[in-house]
């Protein structure tokens, strides 16, 4: 996709009574790159990642994407930016058909009210065939679409949470915010669910935010990291250099010994 602008973080610092969970932390997403956001437990991730989906408001600093501010927008308007999200745990309804649950995605997209498409009107159903058949090209994309009438309850563990990724990608985003999104799976699961996340990079173009904590997917799949510790920027940089980086390889000591 084209025209993806670049999400610029600036100095952003968000308090939750007395306590500083994000602290003047700055970074910037480059356009069709893969950012991952990592660092130790309570290091502020979930936080950042909750400002950048609408859901937290900062106290101070700013995000943009291009020239648009995302700071104090509410998550819908954050998603009519073209920022699509998942979530940590599931949040799909489970006796919805995975086909079902992606048209979902695409709601935001579709032109006919509920008064038209429920009349059947010609249009409402031109558009309604339309947004199945993208449907059914990206579940090709990430390899559900012998799925497509199952109900997404009944598919296994790896398999939803790749719904969810491609729920995310019917919004047609040219962000996409992922909030760990191979946490829980079994090995295959997670190979799987990088091969996919690099396809939607490498294919789709879209610029992704990756909060993980499996280290092999995001030192494998990143273009860059920003390493957070105690709500600060401690590093950031390729996965080569912040993985040599003495300030990030005390931060992850520090939180497997409690003793040091
Ligand atoms: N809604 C909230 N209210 C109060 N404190 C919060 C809230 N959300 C997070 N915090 C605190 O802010 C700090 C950063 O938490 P955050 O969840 O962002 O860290 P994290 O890096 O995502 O951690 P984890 O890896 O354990 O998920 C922690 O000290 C946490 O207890």
């Amino acid at each position: 996709m084209t025209g993806t602008p670049p999400l610029t973080v600036t100095d952003v610092t968000v308090r939750f009574a007395g306590l500083t969970a994000l602290d003047g932390v700055s970074f910037t997403v480059e356009p069709g790159s893969l950012h991952a956001v990592i660092g130790p437990n309570g290091a502020g991730k979930s936080t950042c990642f909750n400002v950048l989906s609408g859901v937290y408001r900062a106290a101070a600093g700013s995000v943009r994407f291009g020239a648009a501010e995302l700071t104090g927008l509410a998550p819908h308007a954050v998603a009519a930016l073209g920022i699509a999200r998942t979530f940590q745990n599931l949040a799909l309804p489970p006796h919805t058909t995975v086909a079902d649950s992606l048209l979902l995605g695409r709601h935001r997209l579709m032109r006919s009210g509920f008064l038209a498409a429920g009349l059947r009107l010609p249009a409402a159903v031109r558009e309604d065939r339309r947004h199945r058949e993208r449907v059914r090209e990206i579940a090709a994309f990430v390899g559900l679409e012998a799925d497509l009438a199952a109900p997404a309850g009944s598919l296994p563990y790896g398999k939803q949470k790749l719904v969810e990724l491609a729920r995310a990608l019917c919004m047609e985003p040219r962000l996409l915010l992922l909030d760990e999104p191979v946490a829980g799976m079994t090995a295959d699961e997670r190979q799987r669910t990088a091969a996919v996340i690099a396809g939607v990079r490498d294919g789709l173009g879209i610029s992704i935010v990756l909060v993980e904590h499996d280290m092999g997917v995001v030192m494998r799949l990143a273009d860059a990291v920003t390493v957070l510790d105690f709500g600060r920027r401690i590093g950031g940089g390729t996965p080569a250099q912040v993985q040599s980086d003495p300030a990030v390889v005390r931060a992850y000591l520090g939180e497997e010994d409690p003793a040091a």
